[in-house]
């Protein structure tokens, strides 16, 4: 019989060395034993964070130690299947659902759950929790997005302060300002296309998705960043006109497109994989120098002497005035925001605001194309106006119908179609749904659109007058622009910009679908279709 004090690691030693057992297999034994006890140990783990979140409904394939990190990525990493994967998921386990994230993997210490709601009741209750979801989550945005208001904690006073100098922005004053230069990217654009016509070719196939890409990064490249050059909208001149890009001109009009391509590009990479893929060279490099380009135009612009704004007589404002300068002379207290501050905000307000109009405008342009009694209605309510007088603080009551359609259009369409907050201490959702702090919800708006008790047995169909419901400001249901603290600080510009552009649009164009063209949705970051929007576009004149 062996005495405990026999145990001692020395009197075992040497009772391996009596049972002259080799040492590879006495390490190979230790080896496996460990391997076997760390796998227990997170299988008993799994199983009673499992049990923890059981009241959750999830799906049943998890892996048993990944948990639902293969389900996430499968979701979130084929972009054209995010929203059609999600709603499956919803389909199957209910509007509230969930997964869990191996709590073992770095990045995901903190992040132990996502939950994916659709439930109007459950993202009433997150409204009204505003205490506590007050924040984005850190993956993705943190080591992405420059510190601007999108990845800023509102528990911060850093983004409070920022949020009030960054508002005026967006107000009448500044509105009135950006106007001729809308009037005159927007005007491009039409001459670009224009130029394809002629008495032989009196309808032809566009790409609007593109166009509209194209002409609001123009007009925020011009409005944000002072790039008064910002034509990219030529690139869409045909190759036998004399005003068309050379192969080098085209580079340079193209590069800012490019750049925010590969910064969009990485915010979603990086949301759906928080891993070291980011730093593979090829990948780095590229994000590296779009993300350069853009600082290197912030920093010559921020270097120059600048007014603020200024505005004619008519309220219509001057095109020698940008955001950047605005936001480089704002102050608050004799406190202004620092050189990389104010940089890291104009390339987020370049970030966030300018595909997210290009494509909502588009799936308008889209749904106007496919009712052609909406676009007759348009058509009728934008013929006559003076887009090129009008000021854009006078668009939503000129413009009423064409102001709704576009509202319609982001109800059906919602372009950020799924948005994040995380939860800054433990709560639980109607009265079941647990989500420890740092945890995430994800607001699934695509599925409140078609939600018929919400919209009525029509919910699927465009109908621009629905959005004439007195309630609709009051809706907790219907928040295109997200909501509470956190609220889009663009999307007065958002408005008057896409309205703008619908309007203007119609006054020269017919619109119709092509009988082959069938939309499906894309997902990179912001909805999009995956092949693009092609119209078949006929010049009023031609009609
Ligand atoms: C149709 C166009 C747009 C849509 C659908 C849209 C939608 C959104 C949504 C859903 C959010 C998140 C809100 C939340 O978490 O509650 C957001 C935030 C934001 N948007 Fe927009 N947006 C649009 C245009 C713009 C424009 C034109 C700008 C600026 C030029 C802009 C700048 C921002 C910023 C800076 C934030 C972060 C605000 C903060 O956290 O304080 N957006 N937007």
């Amino acid at each position: 019989m062996i005495k405990s004090a026999d145990l001692s690691p020395s009197a075992l030693v040497g009772l391996l060395r009596e049972l002259k057992i080799p040492t590879w297999v006495l390490v190979a034994a230790c080896g496996t034993a460990s391997v076997a006890a760390i796998y227990a140990y997170l299988l008993d783990l799994n199983r009673r964070r499992r049990e923890h979140f059981k009241d959750t409904p999830q799906p049943d394939n998890e892996h048993p130690l990944l948990a639902g990190l293969p389900v996430t990525r499968r979701v979130f990493g084929s972009s054209t299947n995010q929203s059609q994967g999600i709603q499956e998921l919803s389909d199957k386990l209910g509007p509230t659902w969930g997964v869990r994230m191996p709590l073992f993997l770095p990045g995901f210490s903190k992040q132990e759950f996502i939950l994916f709601t659709s439930d109007p009741a459950i993202i009433s209750e997150v409204q009204a929790k505003k205490d506590i979801f007050h924040s984005r989550p850190k993956v993705g945005f943190h080591s992405i997005i420059p510190q601007g208001l999108l990845a800023l904690r509102a528990d911060k006073g850093q983004w409070q302060t920022h949020r009030r100098l960054i508002a005026p922005l967006f107000s009448d004053k500044f509105l009135a300002a950006y106007g001729p230069t809308l009037y005159e990217k927007s005007a491009l654009l039409h001459d670009s296309l224009l130029q394809h016509f002629n008495d032989k070719v009196k309808t032809k196939a566009f790409d609007v998705q593109e166009c509209l890409n194209l002409v609001t990064l123009d007009i925020i490249t011009s409005i944000g960043f002072g790039l008064e050059k910002a034509d990219s909208v030529r690139a869409l001149l045909p190759p036998d006109s004399p005003q068309a890009l050379k192969p080098n001109e085209l580079r340079s009009a193209l590069g800012f497109k490019r750049a925010s391509d590969v910064l969009l590009d990485e915010v979603m990479k990086r949301v759906a994989e928080p891993s070291v893929a980011r730093f593979w060279p090829p990948r780095y490099i590229r994000y590296l120098s779009a993300y350069a380009m853009a600082t290197k135009r912030v920093y010559e612009v921020y270097r120059h002497k600048g007014d603020s704004v200024s505005s004619d007589a008519s309220g219509r404002g001057s095109k020698d005035f940008n955001m950047l300068i605005a936001l480089k002379n704002a102050q608050e207290g004799g406190q202004h925001m620092t050189m990389k501050e104010v940089k890291d905000e104009i390339i987020t307000l370049m970030i966030a605001g300018h595909e997210t109009t290009g494509l909502t405008t588009s799936w308008a342009l889209y749904e106007l194309a496919a009712n052609p009694d909406v676009q007759d209605k348009v058509y009728k309510e934008v013929k006559d106006v003076d887009l090129k007088s009008l000021s854009l603080t006078e668009v939503k009551d000129k413009l009423p119908y064409t102001y709704m359609t576009f509202q319609e259009a982001l109800r059906l369409h919602p372009t950020v179609n799924i948005f994040p907050r995380e939860a800054s201490e433990d709560v639980v959702l109607g009265g079941k749904y647990r989500l420890p702090a740092g945890s995430r919800i994800l607001i699934n708006q695509q599925a409140l659109a078609w939600n018929t008790e919400l919209w009525g047995p029509d919910a699927k169909k465009f109908k621009p007058e629905r959005m004439q419901r007195p309630d609709l400001a009051d809706l907790d249901n219907y928040f295109p622009f997200g909501f509470g603290q956190r609220t889009c600080i663009g999307k007065r510009l958002a408005y008057v910009e896409g309205v703008f552009l619908l309007a203007h649009m119609l006054q020269d164009f017919h619109l119709a679908v092509p009988s082959e063209f069938a939309p499906r949705y894309e997902v990179r970051v912001t909805l999009r279709s995956a092949d693009g929007t092609t119209l078949l576009l006929t010049p009023r004149a031609h009609d």
